[in-house]
């Protein structure tokens, strides 16, 4: 479903990836783990088309978008949540899932997106400010969804939500991917989350993937030293 070439991207003269290879398969979830600095913002913004890629390629559902500009890559089926949630402060809840329809033929929400995070139903005409971040965050992924994506990118998903709803966003996720059977691609620190969604595990490191295990076979404390200063 996604297929990632010896991806290198830049900043100016600075190189930030320096050939990022994987492929994510239907009905599969990755998770891409590091610290701080290592790559994974750029990796989502280049996926995403935010950056240039310098060369590699990228290909969603045999389609090659390595050049595409954002929104085509979106009709091609990516959708991206990106790190801090980005979502609208001043729109409602509802409003702000419309924003992802904007292509869409109909701005109606689909039923499954209320079902997957009943807290939006519940709170759709509230402010978009006014949520909490583990709300923000679900409805930054309610909003991608409605794109209908075949990947679904999420950029450090847990960043500043509390444990509890930590738990709900593994839960609506593994839902996602067995409702749609699409390719789920999540960076991350916290492993107790990665090892609640992902199939498979990347460690990136200084702007490449160092290391590569399936969730059953991972050695928990192998990773931690990667995530570890
Ligand atoms: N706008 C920029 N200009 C120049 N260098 C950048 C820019 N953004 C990031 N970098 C560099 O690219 C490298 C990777 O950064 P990136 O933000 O992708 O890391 P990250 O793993 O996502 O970290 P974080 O979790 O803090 O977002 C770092 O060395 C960083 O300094």
């Amino acid at each position: 479903m996604l297929e990632v070439k010896d991806l290198h991207t830049a900043y100016g003269q600075s190189e930030a990836l320096h050939g990022i290879s994987f492929d994510g398969m239907a009905n599969e979830t990755i998770a891409i783990m590091g610290r701080n600095g290592m790559g994974k913002t750029t990796l989502f913004k280049s996926l995403m088309g935010v950056l240039p890629i310098k060369s590699g390629s990228i290909q969603v559902a045999g389609q090659d978008v390595s050049h595409d500009e954002s929104f085509r890559r979106v009709a091609k089926g990516i959708a991206y949540v990106p790190q801090g949630r980005m979502i609208f402060p001043t729109l409602t809840v509802e409003e702000n899932i419309q924003t992802g329809l904007e292509n869409a033929k109909s701005r109606h929400i689909p039923e499954e997106i209320y079902a997957l995070f009943p807290v939006l139903f519940d709170m759709k005409r509230r402010k978009g400010g006014n949520l909490s971040g583990g709300q923000q965050q679900q409805l930054a992924i309610a909003r991608a969804l409605v794109t209908n994506p075949k990947v679904l990118l999420l950029d450090e998903p847990t960043e500043g939500i509390q444990p509890s709803i930590i738990k709900d966003i593994a839960k609506a996720l593994n839902e996602i991917r067995k409702l749609r059977g699409i390719t789920i691609v999540v960076s991350e620190q916290v492993l107790s989350f990665a090892m609640d969604v992902a199939d498979r595990l990347f460690v990136i490191e200084g702007g490449r993937l160092v290391h590569e295990t399936a969730r059953d076979k991972t050695d928990v404390n192998h990773i931690k030293a990667y995530l570890s200063v």
